[in-house]
């Protein structure tokens, strides 16, 4: 996503607890665009301190923050009733407390300052849908989209834009695990009514648009890139079964 932003021509501070995997990827977007685009800073979103430190670092690199994207995220497959109170708290911690420790911290800069600014959110479609088997980040994600919600129109007034991306099956990260296994990768494909898997670049240009002033009059909204994957099959599988169908 950061890359996809400077190759747009925005100057981005990447942010995450782990130092080498941030220097690595602004190697390559300096080795693609050049130097003095892109800056690492290390941070961990569960620390309101943390997060205090990296705006001021971030701002200290680009003179002024006009946007942030709420990435970070963690979960492990588990069963609702085998989840331990500390592993709900350890999603928990990361993407609902994490996207309000980042969005009100900034967000108290630019009101102060009487500046807008622009926040995008990570959502999935199972924020909604819920996700049988992910209790700890579809509560999370679903308490992400209230967020949106509420602050998209609390601070609409003044300046401040809080919107949502909600990406379906990307095959980077977190679950390149999964979609890396061709069978599994062979169901999720036939899941999803577009016929593909979504390319990281793709969720970048949707959290670019919100970013951008193209976007100033959209608020508390979310933009779901899923090729249709939560509008199908599900209750209404049956449907591809209907006289005259196929
Ligand atoms: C299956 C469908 C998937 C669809 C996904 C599509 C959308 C993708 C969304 C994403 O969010 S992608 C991002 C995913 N990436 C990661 O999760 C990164 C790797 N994960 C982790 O690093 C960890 O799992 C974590 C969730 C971030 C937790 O890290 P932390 O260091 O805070 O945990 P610990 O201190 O080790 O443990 C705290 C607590 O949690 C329990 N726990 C941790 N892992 C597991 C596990 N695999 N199974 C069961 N329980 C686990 C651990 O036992 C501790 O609980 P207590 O002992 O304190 O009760
Ligand atoms: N991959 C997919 O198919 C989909 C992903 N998404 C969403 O997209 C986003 C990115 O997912 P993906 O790239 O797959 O996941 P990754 O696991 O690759 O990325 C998660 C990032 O969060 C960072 N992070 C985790 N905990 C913290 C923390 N406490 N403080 C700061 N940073 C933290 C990690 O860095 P570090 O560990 O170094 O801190 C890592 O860079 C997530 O919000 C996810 O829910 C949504 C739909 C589908």
């Amino acid at each position: 996503m950061a890359a996809e932003f400077c190759r747009l021509g925005a100057r981005v501070v990447v942010c995450g607890r782990t130092r080498e995997s941030l220097d690595e990827t602004v190697r390559r977007i300096d080795g693609e665009l050049g130097e003095g685009r892109a800056f690492a800073v290390t941070v961990d979103v569960r620390d309101p301190e943390s997060v205090a430190a990296m705006l001021d670092r971030a701002a200290d690199l680009l003179g002024e923050v006009d946007g942030l994207v709420n990435n970070a995220s963690g979960l492990f497959p588990i069963d609702a009733e085998k989840l331990t109170p500390g592993g709900f708290d350890a999603v928990v911690r990361i993407v609902l407390n994490g996207t309000w420790h980042c969005t009100s911290e900034l967000g108290r800069r630019w009101l102060a300052a009487g500046r807008g600014g622009a926040v995008v959110n990570v959502l999935t479609p199972y924020a909604w849908t819920g996700a049988p088997g992910i209790v700890h980040n579809a509560s999370a994600k679903g308490g992400v989209l209230a967020m949106t919600r509420t602050l998209g129109a609390e601070w609409a007034g003044r300046g401040v834009r809080v919107n949502a991306v909600a990406p379906g099956w990307m095959p980077v990260g977190g679950t390149d695990f999964l979609a890396g296994d061709p069978e599994i990768r062979r169901r999720l494909i036939d899941a999803i009514p577009a016929g593909r898997l979504l390319r990281a670049e793709e969720t970048a240009r949707a959290a670019a648009y919100l970013l951008s002033d193209d976007a100033t009059y959209v608020a508390g909204e979310v933009l779901t890139i899923d090729g249709g994957h939560h509008l199908s099959k599900g209750l209404y599988e049956f449907m591809d079964e209907l006289p005259g169908r196929r």
